[in-house]
């Protein structure tokens, strides 16, 4: 039977299964043959390189002949290596084929053809070709005929190719749970991707990394995978829905789509914490592909804020927010937080700015062995004597022009200076004979005269009057003569106007000011700073970065997205987020995420949203649907399990004892990760404290954990966020924690966590937020 060949029953299908892992070692013996003949070729030529070069540079003819000589060997180097990448790309997919050649298939009868005539096409983590290279015996599932397969039931179908859009009939689609080269099951389907495999998938207990989904990818899933239109797509979904399992086959999506053209480096994901980071680190080296750049916002606003502030953390600042209620100022800094990551807030600093270009801007004095050698009254004048229509970082590039001839002009005169011949005389020998070898090769010495001792004495004053002012000239370049701190602080000095300002905004600003003095930038001041920072010196922008996703969106204020913006001008952008997991201080409204249209304008901006949710089931996500208000949207996968359970405990030594109690029933459920989700860092560290002794495998998760692993674990609940466990045990679901509106999002965000068990232990008043039935 030939392997192009339409099967039909199980039997002829696990026979094109097994002619295909026939074919798929045959290659791999080849291939391996070939890299390994190849990796030998290329040491060969890297050792022996310049053995077959003839160097000659005698004269002009020889010059050539050599560069000739080396330009062929380079190419022949680099012609060996890349059929040796080549190759091995070709040996890693035909490893992952072999397992599971394919998980799909649809037969498709073209426009114009008899549905007789419907050809199959297989979908895999892969393609391969037949040996005449010419025939797709497994289609890569990120091919264009492949979207069908996740778009269509059997019916009328289409999809577009570069070439343009493709007609047809599909007249089978058939999914297959294929391991070790044995078809275990294969079912014919609907519309969407079978309901049996999702359950198989589903039901299985967690693992400690995220993995792939590309056998049962859903329809509204692949309209944010496939998307190439919208220069912002946003993505609302539940929680479970699938945003960040799609968002990762979207990069793998769009590193195949332009191959050609784009590379993992040029996408950079913005994920919540580095323990989620090392959670989907696999998921895209299982699919064949390199991971995207990841970095986290925190750790973006470091690596621009230099070493100039002690930045806060944004965890430190969400801890403050749960625990620090009996703080004098909480009010008010919980407002400030608000206030300040609104664009509103961007307005104020884009008026300040303006009013900057007139007066206002503050310069850091350059100083020089404790003196002043430019003050900052003459940089000042000399900044707005130049014409004011003229931008700021424009004038500031001219201002820098200006100081750098200064400093020539001032080092000429420092030069005479009594310390310049104290530094002389501790020059040792080689400065000297380096000076006499600079000057005599630029000819200073008259008549080859040795010892020609002005010019040496003035060359070793100018040395050393450059090497000592080179920090200062550095600064210069770098524009750092301007005071940004000062420049920060003088937006909260300045008077309201007409601008709607909170009430508190006296000690707000007060409060702010005071922090900046200690050296100390709060989480939500960083954004505001830097964004003042770019606009008076010229935004840094990074062009090469041509993607940008932002998991766990509804976490960032609408000022923060304004300034990645401005920060990836090349980028697409995709934004995924829950509105209602906010937890945030600085994005408790939610605002950013609901008013991110505005952002590139409604034509270039496209919204899905999932509303099914994949993680619970069933009876846990009607449990946490039932504690939003508009909860009922939340559609549950048809995957039953047990009812959540809420137990009551008399105090705290109760809570914990119900709290081991639960783990060594979940463990011996065979669950594999099991997590007690407290409030804050703080309840959760008193927690394992209090069980670390009779329980040790117990592990704390705190901001700075860079893994996920399996098993055990105390976490605070604003670091669970995006993750899951098999099972959840909330530590205290008692009203005393969870009853303002504003804690609502956090409670559901630790509930949702749950995947197949969910348990609540509460203390006193049960929170207001579960409805009892
Ligand atoms: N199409 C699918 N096929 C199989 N599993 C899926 C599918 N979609 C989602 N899942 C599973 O559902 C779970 C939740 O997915 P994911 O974490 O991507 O959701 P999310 O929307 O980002 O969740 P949250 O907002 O709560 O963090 C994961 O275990 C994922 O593997």
């Amino acid at each position: 039977m030939s392997i192009i060949v339409k099967p039909d029953g199980r039997q002829e299908e696990q026979q094109r299964v097994e002619e295909l892992r026939r074919l798929m070692k045959g290659k791999l013996a080849t291939l391996e043959r070939q890299t390994g003949g190849l990796r030998e070729e290329i040491v060969t030529i890297r050792r022996h390189f310049w053995d077959d070069v003839t160097v000659n540079f005698e004269d002009a003819a020889e010059t050539a002949e050599t560069y000739a000589s080396m330009k062929q060997q380079a190419e022949l180097l680099t012609e060996r290596e890349r059929s040796h990448r080549v190759a091995a790309v070709q040996l890693k997919t035909l490893m992952r084929l072999m397992d599971s050649p394919y998980f799909g298939r649809i037969d498709i009868a073209y426009e114009g053809e008899d549905s007789a005539a419907a050809q199959p096409v297989y979908l895999g983590v892969g393609s391969l070709l037949d040996e005449s290279g010419e025939h797709y015996l497994v289609y890569d599932w990120r091919a264009p005929v492949s979207s069908v397969y996740y778009d269509y039931g059997p019916g009328p179908v289409r999809y577009t190719t570069p070439a343009g859009t493709i007609r047809g009939e599909m007249t089978l689609k058939r999914q297959y749970v294929i391991r070790n080269g044995t078809i275990e099951s294969m079912f014919d389907t609907g519309v969407t991707i079978g309901d049996e495999l999702l359950q198989e998938v589903l039901g299985k207990h967690s693992d400690a990394a995220m993995k792939s989904i590309v056998a049962t990818i859903q329809r509204e899933q692949n309209q944010i995978i496939r998307n190439e239109r919208a220069r912002l797509l946003i993505v609302q979904g539940a929680a479970g829905s699938g945003k960040t399992s799609a968002a990762l086959q979207r990069v793998a999506y769009l590193l195949y789509r332009y191959r050609d053209t784009l590379s993992a480096e040029q996408i950079l994901l913005f994920s919540p914490n580095p323990m989620f980071n090392s959670y989907i680190s696999t998921v895209l080296p299982e699919l064949g592909e390199q991971n995207m750049g990841q970095t986290t916002y925190q750790q973006y606003l470091e690596h621009r804020l230099g070493r100039m502030f002690r930045l806060e953390d944004q965890f430190d600042s969400m801890e403050y927010k749960l625990t620090a209620q009996r703080d004098r100022m909480y009010n008010q800094r919980i407002a400030g937080m608000t206030f300040k990551s609104e664009e509103g807030f961007m307005h104020i600093i884009d008026a300040y700015a303006k009013d900057l270009m007139t007066q206002g801007l503050r310069f850091k004095p350059l100083k020089f062995r404790g003196r002043t050698l430019i003050g900052e009254r003459e940089m000042r004048e000399r900044f707005y004597g130049i014409d004011n229509s003229i931008s700021i970082p424009n004038r500031l590039r001219m201002m820098s022009e200006w100081l750098l001839k200064e400093l020539t002009r001032l080092g000429k005169l420092e030069r005479k200076k009594n310390w310049v011949e104290d530094e002389m005389e501790l020059l040792d020998n080689e400065e000297y004979i380096h000076s006499f070898q600079a000057l005599r090769g630029k000819n200073k010495f008259h008549d080859a005269s040795f010892d020609d001792a002005g010019s040496e004495h003035d060359y070793l004053a100018s040395r050393i009057v450059q090497q000592k002012f080179k920090p200062l000239r550095i600064r210069v370049k770098r524009l750092k003569f301007i005071d940004v701190p000062a420049i920060y602080k003088g937006l909260f000095y300045r008077s309201v106007g007409a601008v709607k300002f909170p009430e508190q905004w006296d000690s707000i600003a007060k409060w702010t000011v005071e922090r900046l003095d200690e050296g100390i930038m709060p989480y939500e001041d960083a954004t505001p700073y830097l964004y003042l920072k770019e606009k008076m010196e010229g935004f840094h922008t990074n062009t090469k970065i041509k993607h940008v996703l932002i998991d766990e969106a509804q976490d960032y204020s609408l000022f923060q997205f304004h300034y990645l913006k401005r920060l990836f001008p090349a980028a697409k952008m995709t934004v995924l987020g829950d509105s209602n997991q906010t937890i945030f201080a600085h994005a408790s409204s939610g605002e950013g995420f609901h008013r991110l249209s505005d952002l590139f304008g409604a034509d270039h901006t496209e919204t899905i949203t999932l509303t099914r949710s994949y993680r619970s089931t069933q009876e846990i996500i009607q449990f946490t649907a039932g504690m939003l208000p508009d909860g009922h949207r939340i559609e549950a996968f048809n995957r039953s399990g047990k009812e959540p359970v809420v137990t009551y405990v008399s105090d705290e030594a109760a809570m914990i004892d119900a709290l081991q109690h639960k783990l060594v029933e979940l463990e011996r459920s065979g669950y594999r990760s099991v997590a007690i989700i407290c409030k804050s860092a703080e309840e959760s560290r008193n927690i394992y404290e209090r069980m670390n002794n009779s329980c040790p495998q117990l592990r704390l998760i705190r901001s700075d954990t860079a893994t996920f692993e399996k098993g055990l674990a105390v976490i605070p609940s604003y670091l669970a966020k995006g993750v899951e466990f098999d099972a959840v045990v909330i530590s205290d679901a008692s009203s005393r924690q969870y009853s303002a509106e504003s804690e609502r999002k956090l409670f559901y965000t630790a509930c949702t966590r749950a995947m197949h068990e969910l348990h609540l232990l509460y203390c006193g008043e049960l929170t207001p937020f579960i409805q009892m039935g």
